[in-house]
């Protein structure tokens, strides 16, 4: 059914788009291990739901609606006793490990008993669950090979180590818990690594009355977890105190046979790669990072100290790093510590350069937005080099990425985060050219 309301967009947009629609296949998904999963829920008394399992092109696996879901009703009801939680399973355990002076986290102790069920295999309680779960994560940054790692932008493979590192911490807590229980651990971290990855990916964020860690108010929730993120999913997400359920409210409609979305949060692609393995086409979120760049700035004249002296007060400041574009938008932190940097003859112990100083914290309180024009043309001169260079970077890494032989799926998630990059950037240089 289509409004018969008419767009302002003209007919061949309208066409445009319906064939996009119509060539979009979905199958719905008949597998026997989704029969199993969806009657051991009933057996248990999950609450009966508007959605199935399907594949959907371009996307993979995730929730279509079986009827016309209106706005404002509730699309899922996870009951209490299925929510894997560190208080739950902290009383399924108790009794069964001795006191132990390592205080796990949410996130270790769920990772953890997903893979100790996963080795269990059939004789596990939740079988029909674990068996639903994916079976590798290949398509997670952190599992890329690094060919395809080294073609990520600056800023995601900081953000890939760190996710590596914060693994790397709980893979050996984990060790020194089980050593502590006297259990001669089998849980490769290989093994680890799925169970840490499932929690990363599928977990939801639940509010508790409990003095919680903030980091410790996970969950993973059965059935909701296989709905998929974007960004104009309008939902609302909460436990229900009357019902005793974890509940997504819609507050947008959705047709039979339509994919039914949840939002993850306001997150950019390269958030989204690093945290889930995929990337959405058009995220309005995206952004460019220069602060490589800005770093790199080579300037004639400055000198080390002078250099470490700006960055010293950018720091003093709360200035230093986060220096980011976005579609035709310079961000304001770019802006003032570039105006810092391109400062010249620096030296904080004359009297000229105090001066400019004084001039500087100005634009940042608003009280002037500019130290003087000759310094404001300087800085957008230097802004436009390193848009410059952080573009010939796209688009040499965009030339690396066709010859490799990475496999498709994730080099066209490291292809899209350039090409979306070079829209930016090409955004950016415009406005610089335009204003001269
Ligand atoms: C909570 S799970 C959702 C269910 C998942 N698709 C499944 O089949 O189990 C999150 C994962 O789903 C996938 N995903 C979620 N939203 C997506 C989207 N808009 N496009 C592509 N993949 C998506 C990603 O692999 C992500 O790590």
């Amino acid at each position: 059914m289509f409004s018969k309301r008419k767009s302002r967009l003209g007919r061949t947009f309208r066409l445009r788009q319906l064939k996009h629609k119509q060539q979009k296949t979905v199958t719905i998904i008949k597998e026997d291990k989704w029969t199993n999963f969806r009657e051991w829920l009933k057996r248990e008394g999950f609450p009966k739901t508007s959605l199935t399992l399907a594949e959907f092109q371009d996307i993979g696996r995730g929730m279509m609606a079986t009827r016309d879901i209106k706005a404002g009703e509730v699309i899922i009801s996870v009951p209490k006793k299925f929510l894997i939680t560190h208080i739950s399973l902290t009383n399924l355990l108790r009794g069964q490990l001795s006191r132990c002076p390592i205080k796990l986290s949410a996130h270790q102790l769920i990772a953890l008993y997903l893979i100790s069920e996963y080795k269990k295999g059939i004789q596990s309680s939740i079988y029909p669950y674990i068996n639903m779960l994916p079976k590798d994560f290949d398509n997670l940054p952190l599992n890329y090979n690094k060919e395809l790692f080294n073609l990520l932008p600056h800023n995601v493979k900081v953000d890939v180590e760190s996710q590596r590192a914060k693994f790397e911490h709980d893979f050996a807590t984990i060790n020194n818990f089980l050593k502590s229980q006297d259990i001669q651990s089998k849980i490769t971290r290989k093994d680890y690594l799925w169970g840490w990855l499932c929690v990363n990916t599928r977990c939801i964020y639940l509010e508790t009355n409990n003095s919680d860690d903030v980091k410790d108010r996970i969950a993973i929730a059965p059935l909701l977890d296989f709905l998929n993120h974007t960004y104009d999913a309008k939902i609302k997400g909460e436990f229900n105190n009357m019902t005793q359920c974890y509940e997504i409210t819609t507050f947008i409609p959705y047709k039979r046979g339509d994919q039914v979305f949840i939002n993850y949060g306001p997150h950019d692609n390269f958030f989204i790669l690093v945290e889930y393995g995929f990337v959405i086409p058009n995220n309005p979120y995206n952004y460019v990072s220069l602060d490589k760049e800005y770093l790199e700035i080579f300037l004639p004249g400055e000198t080390e100290l002078a250099r470490q002296e700006k960055l010293d007060l950018l720091l003093h400041h709360g200035f230093y790093g986060d220096y980011s574009l976005r579609i035709s938008e310079i961000s304001f932190r770019l802006l003032t510590a570039l105006r810092l940097r391109v400062v010249q003859q620096f030296d904080v112990l004359t009297t000229e350069t105090q001066g400019i100083i004084l001039k500087w914290k100005n634009t940042i309180t608003g009280l002037t937005e500019i130290i003087n024009s000759q310094n404001e043309k300087l800085m957008y001169f230097y802004l436009q080099s390193i848009c410059e260079s952080a573009l010939l970077k796209a688009e040499q890494a965009l030339g690396a990425l066709k010859v490799s032989k990475a496999t498709h799926l994730p080099s066209s998630h490291v292809k899209l985060l350039w090409l979306e990059s070079i829209v930016i950037l090409h955004s950016v240089i415009k406005i610089i050219r335009d204003s001269q």
